[in-house]
């Protein structure tokens, strides 16, 4: 094959771009991600071989090579792991596929755009770049690899300007060696930095990448003084050079480490390594069980939520070891899916070597470790709830939605999530002041006579604030919790109910408020009905298949109409919901409430005077309900006619 010249995708040649610019000056990282991406290729070899021996080709000795060379000005990265065919190259490393890079990318052009306070540097480090980052330092990459059980091998080629070079070439092991021919700010005795100095690389091997569990080897040039015979240094003799390849990591795995002598860094650095995370965890977890079934386990909360973390390219799911031994990666059967969001490891000798995914799903020790788990992350958050509540706000903002979904999902699978769970949720109230309440908070602060929880749901606290529904809600200084999330609103219908208070929506059926004053206004708004029922009659027969019935309302202070939505099917944003996911099966039933107080109610009446085909009261009646739609943001089917209509009314 001839060698064939390909262009970068056009985010690559972006991300490039950026990458050779680097406004990070926290370069040294790139050896940490081209280390972890050759220990995350052994990790795949070391995988398949449980299954296909002869992958191996009798080189079973894992390891990964640092060879610096000041001469050249370069420094390779070599592996024995996978390796990678043609195909492979382009796929991985030409193009972009990450999502999370993606995001990346585009929050650097908005950064751009904005002139945005938060600078590239912060970007990066929230992101991660991998393989690319190795252009912060070089001003050529060089990637020769041979794919486990292939014949032929392939060198790619880049100088980081837009395209890059594939053809074929030998190489005898297996693997993958990446060759940086270093930018001139990167060697020498006077660069600042020098990547070809061994004792630098050392240095930085043990700082990031200590706990990479295959040895990472470097070649150290050892001068010394020839000794006489009696083993004592010859003064002045010319000093004797020798090799020594030393192993640069501990590879002692952070996990086995008592807990007392781990310092903070140390879990940071581990977090950082092992994840491919750039900014340290939120929370640590670090447990050793014993009884019954033995196991070490070390779970983090992430700083971010990934991006993806809702989508399917996200993979949870935890590492599995068993004596320090890796054995899978994503294992997704240890925690429930509202925690898939929590990272980290468990070692455990009664887990098998080569165990396969299905044995695994069935084992008995699997799953009571996976319960302890879960109980142990569930303490850790009720106590952060407890003792650090901003702490806490700040878990609850990048995570709640899985523990809604949590509680959301539970509606079907039948488990007993929402008792785990209800404690734990927050939600903003109408009481802005007082910040997210829990469901314990707000139950604490309801006055006697309230026996609901009251919620709305919008797109943010404004529309919920001028939604004509909490008028009398706010007049009667009744809390509401406001739903500000799509998948609140369906967290809280699998709730149904807290400490034996029913949830009740204020744009859903009858608020069944039960005070005197209450009582009265619904005695009053019955007499008023029963005098108008040939008017409510009328209305609903004009607006006909759009509402399922018309009501004079009692909650109405100075709005004309609402919309309520009937108390057993979903309600208006449940069906945006469900529209936004390809499902307008699900509909609202519209039930339009009209306020008997208002001056055009009464004008209501006059018109109906005039007989219920007059087109004057038509068109009354499909303006009132517009009006209500467009209070609950929702658009007319035709707002053509209904400016025409409008406009007419309007010269009259
Ligand atoms: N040494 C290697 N051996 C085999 N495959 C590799 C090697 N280095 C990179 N790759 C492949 O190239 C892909 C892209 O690497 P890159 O570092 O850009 O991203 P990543 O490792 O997937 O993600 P990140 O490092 O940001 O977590 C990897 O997923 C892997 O498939």
């Amino acid at each position: 094959m001839p060698r064939e010249t390909h262009e970068f995708q056009a985010e690559t040649k972006q991300l490039l771009d950026l990458m050779i610019h680097s406004i990070y000056t926290n370069r040294e990282i790139f050896l940490r991600e081209l280390v972890s991406n050759a220990s995350d290729a052994i990790d795949k070899i070391h995988f398949e071989s449980l299954t296909n021996k002869d992958l191996l080709e009798n080189d079973d000795s894992y390891e990964i090579f640092l060879i610096p060379d000041a001469d050249t000005h370069t420094l390779s990265i070599s592996d024995n792991g996978i390796g990678m065919t043609r195909d492979e190259l382009i796929e991985n490393i030409g193009t972009i596929a990450k999502s999370g890079t993606k995001a990346f990318l585009q929050r650097m052009m908005d950064a751009k755009k904005d002139d945005d306070a938060i600078s590239g540097k912060e970007l990066i480090g929230q992101f991660g770049v991998g393989f690319y980052s190795a252009f912060m330092v070089a001003e050529k990459i060089t990637v020769i690899t041979r794919k486990a059980g292939e014949k032929q091998a392939f060198k790619w080629e880049s100088a980081g300007d837009g395209s890059y070079t594939i053809e074929e070439c030998d190489k005898e092991k297996r693997g993958t060696t990446i060759t940086l021919t270093l930018s001139a700010d990167f060697y020498g005795d006077k660069a600042e930095e020098n990547f070809t100095d061994t004792y630098k690389l050392e240095g930085l091997i043990k700082k990031y990448s200590d706990y990479v569990r295959y040895p990472i080897k470097m070649n150290f040039v050892i001068e010394e003084a020839p000794k006489d015979d009696e083993g004592k240094d010859i003064e002045g003799a010319e000093k004797i050079k020798r090799d020594e390849i030393r192993t640069l990591n501990s590879m002692q795995p952070l996990w086995s480490k008592n807990k007392s002598d781990i310092k903070a860094e140390e879990y940071n650095e581990f977090y950082k390594n092992l994840f491919h995370e750039w900014e340290e965890p939120m929370e640590v977890l670090h447990n050793k069980a014993e009884g019954t079934i033995e196991y070490t386990s070390l779970l983090f909360f992430p700083a971010h939520a990934p991006f993806n973390l809702y989508h399917t390219d996200y993979q949870p799911g935890l590492q599995l070891y068993s004596r320090h031994v890796f054995i899978m990666d994503n294992c997704k059967d240890l925690l429930p899916e509202y925690l898939r969001f929590v990272k980290g490891l468990v070692d455990s000798p009664d887990f098998s070597l080569n165990i396969s995914r299905e044995l695994l799903q069935q084992s008995r020790e699997l799953k009571i470790i996976g319960r302890n788990l879960e109980n142990s992350i569930l303490k850790t958050l009720q106590r952060m709830l407890k003792n650090n509540r901003e702490k806490y706000e700040k878990f609850w903002a990048e995570f709640g939605k899985s523990l809604k979904i949590g509680v959301y999902g539970s509606m079907y699978s039948g488990n007993d999530t929402i008792n785990k769970l209800k404690d734990l949720l927050l939600f903003a109230t109408s009481n802005e002041d007082k910040g997210l309440a829990s469901l314990k908070e707000y139950i604490e602060r309801m006055p006697e006579s309230q026996k609901k929880i009251y919620y709305a749901a919008g797109k943010d606290r404004k529309a919920i604030d001028s939604l004509p529904q909490m008028e009398l809600l706010r007049e009667k200084n009744i809390e509401v919790l406001y739903l500000l999330d799509n998948v609140d609103e369906f967290a809280i219908e699998a709730l149904r109910e807290y400490e034996g208070k029913q949830f009740h929506s204020i744009s859903r059926g009858d608020l069944g408020l039960d005070d005197v004053e209450s009582q009265q206004t619904k005695k009053e708004t019955e007499d008023i009905a029963k005098n108008n029922e040939g008017l409510i009659k009328d209305i609903k027969e004009s607006l006909g298949e759009k509402v399922a019935d018309v009501k004079i309302s009692n909650r109405l202070k100075s709005s004309a109409v609402c919309l309520v939505a009937d108390e057993q099917g979903p309600s208006f944003t449940m069906e945006q919901a469900f529209a936004d996911a390809n499902n307008p099966m699900f509909k609202a039933k519209r039930i339009l409430e009209i306020n008997p107080h208002h001056e055009l109610f009464g004008r209501l009446q006059s018109v109906h005077e005039q007989g219920k085909d007059n087109a004057q009261f038509k068109d009354y009646c499909e303006l009132l309900y517009t009006q209500a739609l467009l209070i609950e943001g929702m658009l007319p089917e035709n707002p053509a006619e209904i400016a025409n209509k409008i406009a007419s009314l309007m010269s009259k």
